[in-house]
């Protein structure tokens, strides 16, 4: 018998760099395809998901600024990028023979459809995956903060955060391999210790609107299956 979900609707966060496998820029069609079906086999078991994936495997707006530049037109590049990123997500969906639609923060009504809560609303009860582009559609964001915000308003149950590692830890695990893991943590530990999984921004309107972050690594197979049944290895951050 198939186990039960334990959270019905919820939103996934994809870093930009996810998508670049080993390369060093861009994106691994590979790659693609493989998370694709992750998403593919959730919503074969019923799970309504919406997904933001970032841009930094493209650009971002500090990178600009960095070097001199000016930082909105570096995020408005940024941005863009995770159109990019998103087209082509939702064309493996397609793929897998998954109903994908692409909703973007900012407007580009040539090529996808400008997101609003209530259409978004309307596709995700007819089980269709949304794949949230363009972060909130301002600068000095980042599309975490962009996704907790779609969380927010898409009354998810949960905010899965699909990365590199497999969970939260006491420092950068990939900085420091002796890093204490995880299993709970509360969100006030997350912001109080610094734990810079993701940012201070997303992590507080996850709180504020009582949705748990689930962090876990999106390149084991059935990962994603895996932590919705429970079964997986994650970190839980709750209040
Ligand atoms: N305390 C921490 N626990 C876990 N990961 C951390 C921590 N501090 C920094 N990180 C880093 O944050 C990264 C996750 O954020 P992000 O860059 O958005 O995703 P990705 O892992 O897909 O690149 C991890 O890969 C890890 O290297
Ligand atoms: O609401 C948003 C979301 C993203 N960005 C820009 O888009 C880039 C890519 O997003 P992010 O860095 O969050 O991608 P990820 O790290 O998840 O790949 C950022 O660096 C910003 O320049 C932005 O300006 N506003």
């Amino acid at each position: 018998m198939t186990k039960p979900l334990r959270w019905k609707r919820v939103l996934l966060k994809l870093s930009g760099e996810a998508l670049m496998g080993s390369q060093s820029f861009g994106i691994d069609p590979m790659v693609v395809e493989r998370i694709a079906k992750e998403i593919a086999d959730a919503v074969a078991l019923g799970c309504q998901v919406g997904v933001v994936v970032g841009g930094g495997n493209i650009f971002r707006g500090v990178a600009v600024a960095a070097k001199g530049g000016n930082r909105v037109t570096g995020d408005h590049m940024g941005m863009l990028a995770t159109i990019m990123n998103s087209l082509t997500l939702a064309d493996a969906l397609r793929r897998h023979k998954v109903q994908a639609r692409v909703l973007s923060a900012v407007a580009v009504p040539s090529i996808c459809e400008t997101f609003s809560q209530r259409v978004a609303e309307r596709y995700m009860e007819d089980g269709d995956v949304i794949v949230f582009a363009g972060g909130t559609g301002n600068p000095f964001f980042t599309t975490d903060s962009g996704a907790a915000l779609r969380a927010a308003e898409m009354r998810c149950d949960a905010f899965l955060k699909g990365t590199q590692v497999d969970g939260i830890y006491s420092e950068d695990p990939k900085i420091n391999p002796d890093a204490e893991r995880y299993d709970t943590l509360r969100f006030e530990d997350v912001i109080q210790r610094n734990l810079k999984v993701m940012d201070t921004t997303a992590i507080a309107l996850a709180r504020d609107n009582n949705i748990p972050v689930i962090v876990f690594r999106i390149h084991e197979p059935g990962a994603l299956v895996a932590v919705l049944q429970e079964s997986g290895r994650y970190t839980v951050v709750g209040s």
